[in-house]
């Protein structure tokens, strides 16, 4: 338990000879009082425990300054980039020389940033009292205003790239797609989702050989975990482009089973002019998130096929149902999960807060709904194209207390023919620099390396995707590949249904 590994000011050499001594008697007491949580491992995590132990004690007194001069106040930095078994002062405000406010959270092992030991100098003695954890992380989701890239692209591409690099969410206001439309998207989701069963079964997903339709709760699952969430997936209007022979993946494109009109008018329609809008506002970001890249804004368009009418990004609306409070068997609406897409853009059509996405520092960040909003969300294809300068963030959504929650999301993914790893940019040095930066930070030291799946085409990928995910569909239109993947036939729950 030597501190040797702390790099301390040599002003600062008396208050450590004292600091240890305190330490370890604290520590002593530590132990017996909670081995398992606070069991110190090294000399780092004897601070920290001994730090969590002592500011409950002195937070706990409704007047905690009580009895103590304060003299002095010194900070130590501690050195950033290891793991740290446990995290806690989530937020202390110093005002002045005086605390005002105190958190303490005991998370699991996240990476740790670095902080700063804060002695304070009391009549009676000098003590470590308080470890600052310098996070430096995100606890809000960026806001970018679409009326500044007009008005000043350099300032917008600017903020751009820092939300990109940074956070990997932001939101966009004041966007191109109009308001009335957007309301009237937000209008007809829920009548939907409240149709009668008959009408949604009318067009189930497993009656689309293109993974359109409509998903039941459950019908989904992530790692073993059915969603709970129900779902209708469409895409533009498009034909089908596949012919015998052909490559099987182009069967993913083509029109989704829409409900009769009689059933719920314009909903067809709304859908499809709404998707038309988010195809146009993708494509046009696209072309600034190249640029914040510090790529021409062109150069991201080779993650798509060449023939634009080519591409089939995907949108779905989502209801999530109610789980009130205790609730068993309903666990989060979607639990933690990265995007697969290139960009997701996401509309919250209800009020709640469900919505959240992980900071570096593994807190849970709120997203909330804010009106005339989209929130765009970076994925693993961004992630990969640019050998993790952007980073799919990791989010996920809590089922709601009370109402049902929906929202829409359009996912602008890769062209169908691009093999991921085959695609190169050359970033500049400002943008290399400001991930390099970003991984010392957050302590990321994982090296980037391609999956093997990033070699294939990515149509493939996708439909090996869907096919594992939605069996159903496929012993009706894929019968071959259904062999393969499920040689022992229709999995048991599917079986029952
Ligand atoms: O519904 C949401 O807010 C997010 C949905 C989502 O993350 C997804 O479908 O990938
Ligand atoms: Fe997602």
């Amino acid at each position: 338990m030597r501190p040797t590994s702390i790099a301390f000011n040599s002003s600062l050499h008396m208050v450590r000879v004292v600091f240890n001594f305190r330490s370890i008697i604290h520590m002593l007491l530590l132990n017996k009082l909670n081995t398992d949580r606070f069991r110190p491992v090294s000399w780092r995590h004897m601070v920290c425990s001994w730090d969590v132990f002592f500011q409950k004690r002195i937070f706990a007194h409704p007047r905690p300054f009580e009895g103590f001069l304060l003299r002095t106040v010194f900070f130590s930095r501690i050195t950033s980039g290891r793991e740290c078994n446990f995290r806690f002062l989530t937020r202390v405000n110093f005002n002045g020389s005086q605390i005002t406010r105190c958190d303490i959270s005991i998370g699991r092992r996240v990476p740790f940033c670095g902080g700063r030991l804060v002695f304070l100098n009391t009549r009676r003695t000098t003590f470590p009292f308080a470890f600052l954890a310098m996070s430096l992380e995100y606890t809000e989701i960026p806001v970018l205003d679409w009326t500044l890239a007009k008005r000043d692209a350099p300032a917008f591409i600017s903020q751009l790239r820092n939300a990109m690099i940074n956070v990997g969410f932001l939101y966009l206001s004041n966007h191109p797609v109009p308001m009335d439309l957007v309301n009237h998207v937000i209008d007809l989701t829920p009548k939907f989702f409240t149709l009668p069963q008959k009408v949604k079964n009318s067009v189930d997903m497993s009656l689309s050989p293109h993974f359109h339709g409509y998903l039941r709760v459950g019908g989904e699952a992530r790692d073993g975990h059915p969603d709970t969430r129900e779902q209708f997936n469409f895409g533009g209007d498009r034909v089908c482009r596949y012919v015998e022979g052909q490559p099987e993946y182009l069967k993913l494109h083509g029109n989704a089973p829409w409900p009769e009109d009689a059933a719920l008018p314009g909903f067809r329609q709304t859908m499809l002019e709404f998707y038309k809008c988010l195809e146009d506002l993708s494509w046009e970001f696209t072309g600034y998130v190249s640029q914040a890249l510090g790529l021409e804004a062109h150069e991201l368009y080779s993650l798509f096929d060449s023939d634009r009418s080519k591409l089939q990004p995907r949108c779905k609306l989502m209801s999530y149902p109610p789980s009130p409070p205790g609730t068993t068997g309903i666990g989060s609406g979607i639990g933690p999960h990265p995007d697969k897409s290139i960009l997701t853009y996401l509309l919250q059509a209800s009020e709640q807060r469900v919505l959240e996405v992980q900071n570096h520092s593994g807190d849970w960040v709120p997203v909330p709904p804010i009106e005339g909003t989209f929130v765009i969300n970076l994925g693993r294809a961004l992630e990969t194209a640019t050998q993790k300068i952007t980073k799919a963030t990791i989010h996920r959504v809590l089922s709601p207390v009370k109402d049902p929650r929906y929202s829409i999301a359009f996912f602008s993914s890769l062209g169908m023919d691009i093999r991921i790893a085959e695609v190169k940019f050359e970033f500049p040095q400002e943008v290399l620099d400001m991930k390099k930066a970003r991984d010392e930070r957050t302590g990321d030291k994982t090296e980037f390396k391609y999956r093997d799946s990033d070699y294939r085409k990515a149509g493939e990928v996708v439909l090996d995707e869907k096919i594992k995910t939605h069996p159903m569909a496929t012993l009706q239109f894929y019968p071959a590949l259904f062999d393969k993947f499920f040689p022992n036939g229709l999995p048991a729950h599917l079986v029952a249904h």
